[in-house]
């Protein structure tokens, strides 16, 4: 018997290019939340499935005008900055984190500050359809113990790093480690708490080692915290060559980008996932794939602070694993719809150029558009792959975490008059139209964890 059956039409990504329409099909789910299998109207046993199960509690019809989509994946978000989403977007990043980032986020040293935000940015990504979420906390470890924990109970896939950064110079008193071996100490006992915490999560909830980025942190910091990820077999994440400050400052101190600088401290590895990562060179791209380490492409964050565009098409064709990210606060937007949309018009502005008093010739960056179906692969199949974990896809085998978008709701109808318009064509519309209102329910690990009325 299996735990839940759906009766669905629904899209997932077959490749980077590729959606798949899975129409009128059953989606069989086990005990543990996982598909354990897709039935197609053709498949011989379909009509016995259907009958077996159409007037049982376990069975759910999507009714038609609704589809269903994976839960999205954010490879890059700062839970503490919520509070502080939409404002100071107008100053270089340097200033923008000593400004008004760092003592934002000091705020977190109040744990009830702390549950009040982190409550509501779990909650505001699962109502935006954001399943999955790689999240840093802040420098604090109590604090971050407790975003695991509201993840753990609400329901969301959450990966969550204790914050570090000790190095005097880049950090103020008021925020930042005690000292390195404090901060070390800090990351393993909270490696050590979030494990606890993710005996009871079925969903899973993951300590990831993060130094914060190379600029706030010391050498001895840096080899110990890769230290500890090779210990305790965890995630990783980090900033890397974001801007031409974030760029520059790293050649300055080593001698060599970001890229080479992370794997000599060992925190290129395939469960590592860095941010930006605007100015890899080809040389830096081809150790990402070869370590396995991904890129959280954060679209609109970087038409803030990056200083230029990702040439994210260009590093897919070279074999590095991808995901998308809203960078909350350095983008302003929690979806991750917006997201996909501001990755495909970038994209797309890299490629024609911006300059019109440059020739066409000379504008752009040929062969950096990407589609639609493309930021959709980013934003699920991508992301799972980014995290090594089997999400991302509707996929025998795959965790059951999906978003039921009703494309009917009266204030936010999506254009839809034709009856006969294909469904691929509804699905690019339901990328580019859907607001929250439209993500009626919501799915992880097979568990009802939203639901709009
Ligand atoms: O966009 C960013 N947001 C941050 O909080 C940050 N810290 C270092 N580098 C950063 N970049």
């Amino acid at each position: 018997m299996y735990a839940q059956v759906f009766y669905a039409t629904a899209f997932t990504s077959q490749s980077p290019k590729e959606v798949t329409v899975l129409k009128d099909c059953l989606f069989c789910i086990d005990d543990n939340g996982i598909i354990d299998r897709i039935v197609h109207p053709e498949d011989s046993d379909y009509t016995a499935i259907l009958n077996t199960y159409k007037d049982n509690d376990a069975f759910e019809h999507i009714a038609e005008g609704s589809y269903l989509l994976p839960g999205f994946v954010d490879l890059h978000i700062h839970a503490s900055q919520w509070a502080q989403a939409g404002t100071a977007l107008d100053i270089p990043l340097h200033d923008w984190l000593s400004t008004y980032t760092f003592p934002s986020e000091a705020k977190f040293a109040d744990v009830d500050y702390a549950k009040m935000v982190y409550e509501d940015v779990v909650d505001t990504l699962l109502a935006n359809g954001t399943t999955t979420a790689l999240y840093f906390a802040t420098v604090h470890k109590e604090a971050s113990v407790l975003l695991a924990d509201i993840c753990a109970k609400r329901g969301q896939r959450g990966l969550v790093g204790k914050v570090v950064m000790d190095l005097h110079e880049e950090c103020p008193d008021f925020y930042r480690d005690l000292d390195t071996q404090m901060a070390l100490k800090d990351t393993e006992d909270f490696i050590l708490k979030v494990k606890e915490i993710a005996k009871t999560a079925k969903q899973g909830v993951y300590p990831v080692v993060t130094p914060r980025f190379i600029p706030t942190c010391s050498d001895e910091v840096l080899e110990g915290l890769g230290a500890l990820a090779a210990k305790y077999d965890t995630h990783i994440q980090s900033h890397c060559s974001e801007s031409d400050w974030a760029h520059q400052h790293v050649q300055q101190r080593f001698g060599k980008n970001d890229a080479q600088a992370l794997h000599d401290f060992g925190l290129l590895q395939d469960k590592s996932v860095m941010a930006h990562s605007n100015f890899l060179s080809d040389e830096d791209a081809e150790l990402f794939a070869e370590t396995g380490s991904a890129i959280a492409h954060c679209p609109i964050s970087n038409a803030y602070f990056a200083n230029s565009v990702i040439p994210i098409a260009h590093f897919a064709k070279m074999g590095v694993d991808i995901g998308l990210g809203s960078d909350i606060s350095g983008g302003f937007s929690p979806s991750l719809y917006d997201n996909s949309r501001q990755a495909v018009m970038s994209s797309r502005m890299l490629e024609d150029g911006v300059n019109s008093r440059v020739s066409p010739e000379e504008r752009g960056v040929s062969n950096s558009r990407i589609t639609i179906a493309e930021a959709f692969h980013l934003v699920t199949a991508g992301g799972g792959a980014s995290l090594s974990l089997p999400i991302g896809r509707l996929k025998e085998g795959y965790a059951w975490d999906v978003q039921r978008i009703d494309t009917q709701i009266a204030t936010a109808k999506l254009p839809l008059f034709d009856t006969a318009e294909p469904l691929l064509d509804v699905f690019q519309k339901m990328m580019y139209l859907v607001r929250p209102e439209n993500i009626r329910d919501v799915w992880v690990q097979g568990q009802h964890v939203h639901s709009r009325k």
